[in-house]
């Protein structure tokens, strides 16, 4: 029958295998890819190749409050976005993209927050013609990874605790990050779990953390096998530069650089690119997978033509409002106190004070902007600011940026809006296709993802009120930042110009290989995440989701990962039982 004939069609390929030979070859070991990996190799006999482009994850990724300094650092793609007019003006239109470049991926960079998004979101997946994606099929799969170290103080039905993931809250929240917290209740919002019943909530987020640690993809799922499975390769510093597909259209395997060098790696059973949003895009197009027009615009054989890079979107922010600390609430310090608070955590064996937290970022709210909609359409979450004046000087630069989040004289209470209409492509660099693609993010490219923004900064503006802020002495500075100084602090006209000047990301990039029915032009995988044309190729990662969860990605993609592989697991283990192997 068909499927007996298609692995006939396989041990026919060609003898081309000079590096190597595997089951399953899996690109990127990121959230998606190192979940993959583990779950293959319980198998002893299917044998699999991890690719991953970045180094082996450095010690530093492991302290919570250092996790602003992995941005723009050798483990970072440092992508930026291109301009469109609308968005991200005060940084020239373009606005900066960080994406982990390292064993674990983005989740070896990333804030750390464990949030799933909404029931509804999956239910629309299946909606949609995603027949296997809806809540109740996604949910015993996030509940695999977890292993959710306050289960009994979350609503319990809905978490794990036998996964490898750990899950918890950090040892260490300040008070400003309970100050928040608190105001946002007193503004009518409920503390209680946003992963369980009702996602409507504040309350500080669960971490992948354990005992003030972050716990990566890598950590959790690779470093405890890599030494005992004998049927899991991994190469690091290996980047995949195109999927071999022979004429019948069947992918078997990949070709990689390492050291300068260029291999092939053969897969006789599939291979399963894990690269996230941007490269699993990019690394389709360079490999014949994409828009026809724009991939025969740079000689690039056509293959399949498939919307690859569109649907890209993301949960669109902005910077600059700015909540100042008072003396007793600031938890500034020096240079030189910062530094030996550092030498002093990489020397504790339990580790113990602020560094073991991330300051206000887990300080949360998810919320409905109107009282008909039925799920939230905002998410607060707060970055911490080192320097009001330089802030207000400057602008957002890179000391304010990437300081240790644990030390800080002010807050920026970012809204993000979660559920963004704008929708953007990516394209690979006509000067250099293997190069940073061009990322047309179109932010704010549908005007109306200004609403919840805009609806969004007068809930803010109102914690001022709160007995939380008042006990604190905390306030709004009303001084303009740079670039919005025409208009009166205060105004929709004001805000407004916030929003384009500061646009910011969430760095919850989605939908490059959109999921979606045969009739979807715009589906790029099928409901098992197959590639729609070419056999024995998925996608499996943030990029195939349609439409962007509620909510930050890591979670989900870790469950896409287990939900995908287990599609293939089974598929696998139905043929060996039924055929030749
Ligand atoms: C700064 C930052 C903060 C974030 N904060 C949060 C948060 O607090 N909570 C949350 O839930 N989410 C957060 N996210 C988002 C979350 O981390 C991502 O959505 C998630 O990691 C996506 O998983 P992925 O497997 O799709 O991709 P990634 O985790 O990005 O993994 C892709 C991997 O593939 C590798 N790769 C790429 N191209 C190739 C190639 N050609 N060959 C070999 N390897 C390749 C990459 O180096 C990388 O290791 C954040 C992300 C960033 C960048």
């Amino acid at each position: 029958d068909q499927c007996k004939q298609q692995l006939c069609d396989r041990e026919a390929e060609p003898a081309r295998r000079d590096h190597g030979e595997y089951d399953f070859i899996v690109v990127g070991a990121g959230a998606a890819g190192c979940v993959i990996a583990n779950r293959l190799t319980e198998n002893p006999k299917w044998k699999v190749l991890l690719l991953e482009a970045g180094p082996e994850e450095p010690d530093i990724t492991s302290v919570p409050g250092l996790a602003g300094t992995l941005q723009s650092s050798n483990i970072d793609w440092q992508y930026t976005t291109e301009p469109n007019g609308k968005s991200c003006l005060a940084s020239g239109g373009r606005c900066a993209w960080p994406r982990g470049k390292t064993m674990g991926g983005s989740s070896s960079i990333n804030g750390m927050a464990y949030v799933r998004g909404n029931m509804a979101d999956y239910d629309r997946w299946a909606l949609m013609g995603n027949e296997g994606w809806s809540y109740r099929d996604v949910l015993p799969f996030f509940l695999k990874s977890e292993r959710n170290m306050n289960k009994d103080a979350v609503d319990s039905d809905y978490h794990g605790a036998k996964g490898e993931q750990p899950v918890g809250w950090f040892p260490y929240v300040d008070d400003p990050a309970n100050m928040l917290v608190e105001a946002y209740n007193e503004r009518g919002i409920p503390f209680r779990d946003y992963n369980g019943a009702e996602q409507v909530s504040t309350m500080q987020l669960q971490a992948f953390q354990v005992d003030g640690e972050r716990v990566s993809a890598n950590k959790a799922f690779i470093s405890p096998i890599r030494h005992k499975r004998t049927n899991l390769f991994i190469k690091s510093e290996a980047e995949v530069t195109k999927i071999l597909i022979d004429k019948n259209d069947n992918a078997y395997g990949v070709e990689y650089v390492k050291g300068g060098v260029t291999y092939k790696a053969h897969a006789t059973k599939e291979v399963i690119v894990s690269a996230g949003t941007i490269n699993s895009a990019k690394l389709l197009m360079l490999s014949g997978i994409g828009p026809r027009e724009h991939l025969e615009s740079l000689n690039i054989p056509v293959i399949q033509d498939l919307a690859v890079g569109e649907n890209l979107h993301d949960h669109v922010s902005f910077d600059g409002i700015v909540i100042a600390l008072s003396n007793d609430s600031s938890t500034a310090v020096s240079n030189k106190e910062m530094i030996s608070s550092v030498k002093k955590f990489h020397k504790m064996k339990i580790k113990k004070g602020p560094l073991t937290g991330l300051g206000p970022v887990m300080s949360s709210v998810f919320l409905k902007t109107e009282p008909y909609l039925t799920s939230p359409d905002l998410q607060n979450q707060a970055s911490p600011i080192r320097e009001l004046k330089n802030l207000l000087r400057n602008g957002l630069t890179i000391e304010n940026l990437y300081w240790p989040a644990a030390y800080y004289e002010g807050v920026i209470p970012r809204t993000m809006n979660l559920v963004p209409k704008s929708r953007g492509k990516l394209l690979l660099n006509e000067d250099d296709p293997h190069g940073p693609p061009r990322l047309h993010v179109n932010y704010l490219g549908d005007d109306r993802d200004l609403i919840p923004l805009m609806k969004g900064v007068r809930f803010l503006l109102s914690l001022e009120n709160t007995e939380a802020f008042k006990a604190r002495g905390a306030y709004y500075v009303r001084e303009q930042m740079p670039h919005c100084k025409q208009h009166e602090w205060g105004t929709d006209e004001y805000f407004l110009c916030l929003i384009k000047q500061y646009t910011s990301t969430t760095h919850h990039q989605v939908g490059t290989c959109k999921m979606g029915p045969k009739w979807d032009k715009k589906a790029v995988l099928d409901n098992k995440l197959r590639v729609y044309g070419i056999k024995w190729l998925r996608v499996i990662d943030a990029s195939m989701m349609p439409v962007v969860i509620r909510g930050n990605t890591c979670a989900p993609a870790m469950m896409i990962a287990e939900r995908g592989i287990d599609f293939v697991i089974k598929e696998w283990q139905h043929r060996t039982n039924n055929y030749c192997f």
